[in-house]
């Protein structure tokens, strides 16, 4: 008996692999992991399409009560399904289509929600030193910042806070607040409101939206429902450039220069 660690893909119910799907049905439960991504169709739908009942694992569950999930998986079959890839390598686990492969080969950081007295700025620093090589740089995460603290310890167990889904305008919007404090305060910007970025929402599924500009630009710009990420680009070639401007407004990127130092370092 087994317990099953399946991939849903980026997009709908039908996104899920056979495989997966075989997975499913055999399998006396079925958990859907709900914290660290979403699909772009609720529960039902999924329950509708394997034609089974989904036990929601919040992250309390999945890190603290994992004997419940592991339950009799010695004699019958379990399954638990992650949004995306599972991100991992072991028997049992089912891969599909990820945010990772889709989006290509970049580094990733992962930005926070700023609170009044917690405004993390590591992954500014990554980000140049990404682009200080040229590099790209993927921003996951840019929503569900929560998952990775929590808001009360109660009687020794954590108690987290349900996920919330940052927009590609707040990470600018806290990319544009940390250049403005930094270069207040005399420091060389490996990055400005200047720099090319990429704002995506949705990607995979049937409404997914591109933004290219400059990140002052960028900032004010509504790309709907969740889930957002950011790229922050890095030395761009011609041929990116041509793509991104397929996907930016009228004339945003005209003044980017390609191939140009100053594209990457300005
Ligand atoms: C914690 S990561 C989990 C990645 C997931 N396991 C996968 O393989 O796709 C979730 C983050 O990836 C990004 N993301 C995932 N799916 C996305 C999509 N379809 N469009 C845009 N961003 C997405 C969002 O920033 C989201 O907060």
């Amino acid at each position: 008996m087994v317990l099953y660690v399946i991939g849903l893909g980026l997009g709908d119910a039908q996104d899920i692999t056979v495989k997966g799907l075989e997975a499913v049905r055999k399998s006396s439960r079925v958990y859907l992991e709900a914290y660290t991504s979403i699909l772009t169709v609720g529960k039902e739908k999924l329950e509708e399409f394997y034609g089974k009942p989904l036990l929601l694992a919040d992250r309390d569950l999945v890190e603290q009560g994992a004997d419940e999930i592991l339950r009799d998986a010695d004699q019958t079959d379990v399954a638990f399904l992650v949004v995306g890839d599972p991100f991992g390598a072991t028997t049992h686990i089912i891969h599909n289509a990820s945010i990772m492969n889709a989006i290509g080969c970049c580094e990733t950081v992962s930005f926070v929600f700023w609170t009044e007295s917690w405004k993390p700025e590591s992954y500014f620093d990554k980000i140049c030193k990404n682009r200080a090589m040229g590099l790209h740089t993927l921003c996951l995460d840019v929503n569900v910042a929560p998952v990775y603290y929590y808001s009360l310890l109660f009687q020794g167990k954590k108690i987290f806070e349900p996920p919330r889904f940052m927009t590609v305008s707040q990470a600018a919007d806290q990319l544009l607040q940390i250049i403005q404090r930094r270069r207040d305060e005399g420091e060389e910007l490996g990055m400005t409101e200047e720099t090319v970025c990429v704002g995506v929402a949705r990607l995979g599924s049937d409404d997914q939206s591109i933004c290219a500009a400059p990140l002052h630009e960028l900032v004010s710009c509504d790309l709907g429902e969740p889930l957002h990420s950011l790229v922050v680009t890095g030395r761009l070639h011609p041929l990116e450039l041509d793509m991104l401007r397929m996907n930016a407004q009228e004339g945003a990127l005209e003044g980017v220069k390609m191939l140009d130092s100053s594209t990457f370092t300005s």
